[in-house]
């Protein structure tokens, strides 16, 4: 304020007296500096001396300061002012002193400035009109700006400071924003700024002159980027018009919307633009492929190329390129491999897997007949379903089923994760790590810390067994392995811990073909059942076939019955149809320019075979909508072209393990038990507008047959 109120003496002498301002040359000049320091040094001692914290504003404030800023005010410098004490009203002279110190202060420059201000606004005029004109304009645009300059911060800064100073006097209760107050201070250097480019006009010309070059260049850029985009466009498969940067993010918006889901919104874009499209997500392009030909085409015969997935940037950083789901390369590969090759070891698909499944049906269902009255039971499908589920994926993993004892386990193994996986919004897949760290740093935080504990009660068995091999109290038998941890713990055994094979990768595998092999099925399972209780007649004729194959169900299902269950099969394979339980398919880096469907696709452009838009599209399923399984009856050609598990490289590794569990448990289910729905039943999309599907809730009776 003090050196506001010079630059007003100063402006005030060099309209009335341009003599005085001889006198402040050379080393006089100080004399300005010495004003503005001796209010300065009055304002600090007055602050340090009379508002240091004492016992009382101590306990005044402690309890204030810890409940709006959680902090302790005696851990950090601080100043009060406490007007009166508030045990016995007395008033606090001390404090009262320095406020007055201060107004004095403030109010002393005020004074001069006003004093100042008010003879150049009522005489300047006449003091300078046989002035040049340049100095005519030179004067006036100089008054302009320190009025302007003062009456900024009088707003900003000093009005909401005096507020804060003198409300302690009346004992007011108030509660002053003091976020908005800290905004208004730390505006106050930029206006100052401003004002003076607005009011001086070489400072304005200038500032003028800066934007509109900053403008052009800005101009050029896009409109480089708009050619560019026009080219890549031209060339891409058709999709709605894109604008820089957003792309068709608006449109997509618009008919997510409208249209009530994703599955919906590239139905419309493909019955707009063809089988193979293209939607700008940002500045990158999409291509979907809805139709099973061009997917084969493109993933199955040039698979490749299409090898590595597009992972967002919050997996790439909190998962490092390691495990299956989200990682890519040689450690994606070999990570493949061994699991496949292990799955295969110890029996998916064959005799051995089929055991496993059918024990852990027949534990289930022992638990659905002791608690059946009358020969019924009524129980939450997710529940039956999840627990037969994961208890068949987890003891594949590390060898330990769920039963009802140890059933709470697996509830928090399941807890764990949906909480972490309900944490990623679509902004968090989107958004670079540096602005989720940076602006959401306890988002950040809270999203991998889900991570961490997923993987650490996912693989909470694994860790155990590392220890008790340490301890020597448990031997890996090379030649029978008990699960997936065995053989991977002894080939680190074997070849020693490398960058594939050490603890922190059997833990992300782990947690990886958990997330994949558990959710997926039970999903599957769940949504199948809804649609069977909607449509019973279906759900009759699967159970007559599967009667009249095991001889009135005197033996279970197996999976070698498959070929005699075309019925079965067709029910099961429109189960997969209608659920089709991802919204959206994993993304794939087109790495080289391609021909797709008759389009060029550019590299860097990401491609998949969109398997939601594929399982609707009308001109291969006759009306999409409608759960019918008679439709693969009619034409047993059309079942190939159902294609779940995805295609090509990337495509669901537990393919076969799903389809085994799927047959067994939908088979041997319709054939000991009848099935009623408990409650409504539901015909509507679970989270239409995520990447993947969520189980219905779905209460059902089972009913001995
Ligand atoms: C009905 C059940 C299932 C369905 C519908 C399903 C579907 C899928 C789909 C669509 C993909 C992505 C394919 C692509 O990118 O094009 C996938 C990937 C995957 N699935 Fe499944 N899946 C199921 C069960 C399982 C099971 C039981 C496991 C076993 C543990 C499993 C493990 C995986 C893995 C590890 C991947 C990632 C493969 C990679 O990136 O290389 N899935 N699944």
């Amino acid at each position: 304020m003090s050196l506001l109120s010079v630059q007003f003496i100063y402006r005030y002498w060099a309209v009335f007296d341009v003599e005085k301002l001889q006198f402040f040359k050379g080393r006089f000049a100080l004399i300005w500096v010495l004003y503005c320091a001796f209010f300065g040094f009055q304002y600090s001692l007055s602050t340090y001396f009379f508002f240091t914290l004492d016992e009382v504003s101590t306990e005044y404030f402690l309890e204030e300061v810890l409940i709006r800023y959680h902090r302790n005010i005696q851990e950090f410098p601080a100043t009060a002012m406490v007007a009166y004490d508030p045990v016995d009203g007395s008033v606090r002279w001390w404090n009262i002193m320095g406020i007055l110190n201060l107004l004095t202060v403030v109010n002393t420059q005020y004074a001069v400035m006003i004093y100042c201000g008010w003879s150049m606004h009522m005489q300047m005029e006449d003091k300078i009109k046989n002035f040049s004109g340049m100095l005519r304009r030179h004067h006036r645009q100089f008054f302009k700006t320190l009025v302007l300059q003062i009456t900024t911060p009088t707003v900003i800064l000093f009005i909401p400071i005096t507020l804060i100073i003198i409300l302690p006097f009346f004992n007011l209760n108030v509660s002053i924003p003091s976020g908005v107050l800290l905004c208004s201070f730390t505006l106050y250097p930029a206006m100052d700024s401003i004002c003076v480019m607005y009011a001086v006009s070489e400072y304005k010309r200038t500032a003028i002159r800066i934007c509109r070059t900053i403008q052009k260049v800005w101009k050029e850029v896009q409109r480089k980027k708009l050619v560019r985009q026009y080219q890549k466009v031209s060339r891409l498969p058709p999709g709605p018009v894109s604008l820089p940067l957003i792309g068709n993010l608006p449109q997509i918006v618009y008919y997510l919307y409208t249209t009530g889901g994703v599955v919906s919104t590239l139905d419309f874009f493909r019955k707009r633009y063809g089988n193979i499209f293209t939607l700008w997500v940002g500045p990158i392009p999409h291509v979907s492929i809805a139709d099973y030909e061009t997917s084969h085409e493109v993933f199955v015969k040039n698979a490749n190329k299409y090898a590595d997935k597009f992972h967002s940037p919050i997996f790439r950083e909190m998962r490092k390129d390691i495990g299956i789901l989200t990682a890519n390369g040689d450690h994606w590969q070999e990570m493949r491999r061994f699991a496949l090759f292990t799955f295969r070891n110890m029996g998916v698909g064959k005799d051995l897997m089929e055991t496993r499944i059918m024990e852990e049906l027949n534990a289930r269902c022992a638990d659905i007949d002791k608690a059946a009255v009358n020969g019924v039971t009524t129980t939450q499908a997710a529940e039956f379903f999840d627990l037969t589920v994961g208890s068949i994926i987890n003891s594949i993993l590390v060898g330990k089923r769920f039963e009802e004892h140890n059933k709470n386990d697996f509830l928090k193994i399941k807890e764990v994760m949906d909480a972490s996986f309900e944490t990623f919004s679509p902004f968090d897949m989107t958004m670079p790590v540096w602005i989720l760290k940076n602006f959401f740093p306890r988002r950040f935080e809270k999203m991998r810390n889900g991570q961490e504990s997923s993987k650490q009660f996912a693989a909470k068995e694994a860790l155990k067994r590392i220890d008790e091999i340490k301890a020597g109290r448990y031997v890996i038998d090379e030649n029978n392995f008990q699960d997936y941890t065995d053989a991977f713990l002894w080939k680190m055994q074997k070849d020693g811990e490398n960058e594939d094979y050490n603890v922190e990768s059997l833990k992300t595998m782990i947690l990886d073909l958990w997330i994949t092999g558990q959710e997926t099925t039970t999903t599957t399972l769940i949504s199948g059942f809804n649609q069977l209780l909607l449509h019973s007649k279906f759900m009759e004729k699967a159970r007559a076939e599967l009667f009249e194959i095991t001889e009135n169900g005197s033996r279970n299902v197996s999976l070698s019955d498959r070929p005699k269950t075309p019925y079965l099969n067709a029910v099961i394979g429109e189960i997969q149809r209608h659920a089709s339980i991802l919204n959206v398919n994993f993304w794939r880096w087109n790495n080289e320019p391609t021909y797709m469907g008759g389009h060029m696709v550019d590299s860097g452009a990401l491609v998949t075979a969109q398997l939601s838009a594929l399982h609707v599209n009308e001109t291969v399923f006759e009306h999409p909508e409608k759960f019918d399984p008679e439709r693969f009856i009619r034409d047993e050609k059309l079942l190939q072209k159902v294609i779940p598990f995805g295609l090509g490289k990337r495509s669901c590794l537990g393919e076969s393990l799903a389809r085994s569990e799927l047959y067994l448990i939908f088979g041997n289910l319709l054939l000991r038990y009848k099935f009623q729905p408990h409650g409504e039943l539901s015909t509507r999309e679970i989270m239409p507008y995520s990447a993947g599907k969520r189980p219905f809730k779905l209460e059902m009776q089972f009913i001995e047959v």
